[in-house]
């Protein structure tokens, strides 16, 4: 198995020239264009890591479905799908203009950065400090990795920097959809975005997500079934920003990918999968990423379509 996997690597990693890291967040531009890491662990609990397993990166919007998960645990679906949308906007991630055209300015969905802040504001906690903690601690306990936690130099960077995600924030609190104090959302928003993983990490999430909310290694229940469900299926629809009907036909695992160069899949009842390679195509997704996960998914007969 490792070695089938060592050949995905070795054969895609020519696309790691292709593309560029992220540079629209400063401190993402440090990132080695040249690497290119994959983890599977599967539902029998083994782990084969290859390539550059060991380098950390942000989780940036692989971070999405993870608080969405937490967000409908804490208010109920009624409440959150108020406040943002189910369908796909075939928009780019960052993409403020269906917030002005349509009425109410309810976001599409919760992959896209509005409605991804939206859900971010609705995490339950006295305070933001309460608030990080336990999506912080939701996090360690869904990588079994008590050890993540954030990447201080890129959480500044996006905090400084990030006036495109400020102003959609200031626009859905002027429409009366996202509550409460909006630089206190944002900068719940931008410490998620920067907590620093491996693909191990992202493969185990993934996993939890095959189980449908079960943790393998405790037996416990991390994410109620069927919120687990709707996370996965959101993975299919907007995982991919608007390249997730193309990534759905060629690859058909529910995904999610976030500018740090991550991708999370999820195999139901089969696997979870972490990859990285951090340079992007221009709609935010890893390119060598999204090769590698093509490759898994015809070798080993994953496509869930
Ligand atoms: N696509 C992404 O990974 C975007 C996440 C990033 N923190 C942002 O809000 O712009």
């Amino acid at each position: 198995m490792k070695e089938l996997l060592q050949e995905i690597i070795d054969k895609n990693r020519k696309y790691t020239k292709e593309g560029n890291v992220a540079t629209y967040i400063p401190e993402l531009k440090k990132a080695n264009r040249d690497d290119l890491g994959l983890c599977i662990i599967d539902v029998n609990n083994n782990i084969y890591e290859v390539g550059d397993c060991e380098k950390k990166f942000t989780i940036q919007s692989v971070s999405k479905p993870i608080t969405l998960a937490l967000a409908l645990m804490d208010n109920g679906k009624d409440r959150v799908f108020s406040k943002v949308g189910m369908e796909p906007s075939g928009d780019p991630f960052n993409s403020i203009m269906k917030l002005e055209i349509t009425k109410p300015s309810i976001p599409y969905n919760p992959m896209i950065n509005a409605g991804a802040i939206v859900i971010t504001s609705m995490i339950k906690g006295k305070n933001n400090d309460e608030k990080f903690e336990r999506m912080l601690n939701f996090f360690r306990k869904l990588s079994g990795n008590k050890n993540l936690d954030i990447n201080y130099d890129v959480y500044m960077s996006e905090k400084r920097t990030g006036d495109r995600n400020r102003a959609m924030a200031y626009l859905l609190k002027s429409e009366g959809i996202l509550q409460g104090d909006v630089e206190m959302v944002l900068d719940l928003y931008f410490k998620q975005c920067s907590i620093e993983v491996t693909v191990k990490d992202l493969a185990k999430i993934g996993l939890n997500l095959a189980l449908h909310g079960i943790d393998i290694t405790t037996g416990e229940r991390l994410i109620d079934e069927d919120i687990s469900r709707i996370i996965k299926t959101f993975m299919v629809t907007c995982g991919m920003y608007d390249a997730s009907g193309q990534f759905a036909i060629n690859v058909g695992i529910p995904s999610k990918s976030g500018v740090g160069g991550g991708i999370m899949g999820t195999v139901p009842n089969k696997m979870g999968i972490g990859v990285f390679g951090p340079s992007l195509d221009k709609k935010g997704n890893s390119i060598a990423g999204v090769k590698v996960m093509e490759d898994l998914s015809i070798k080993f007969d994953l496509s869930i379509f």
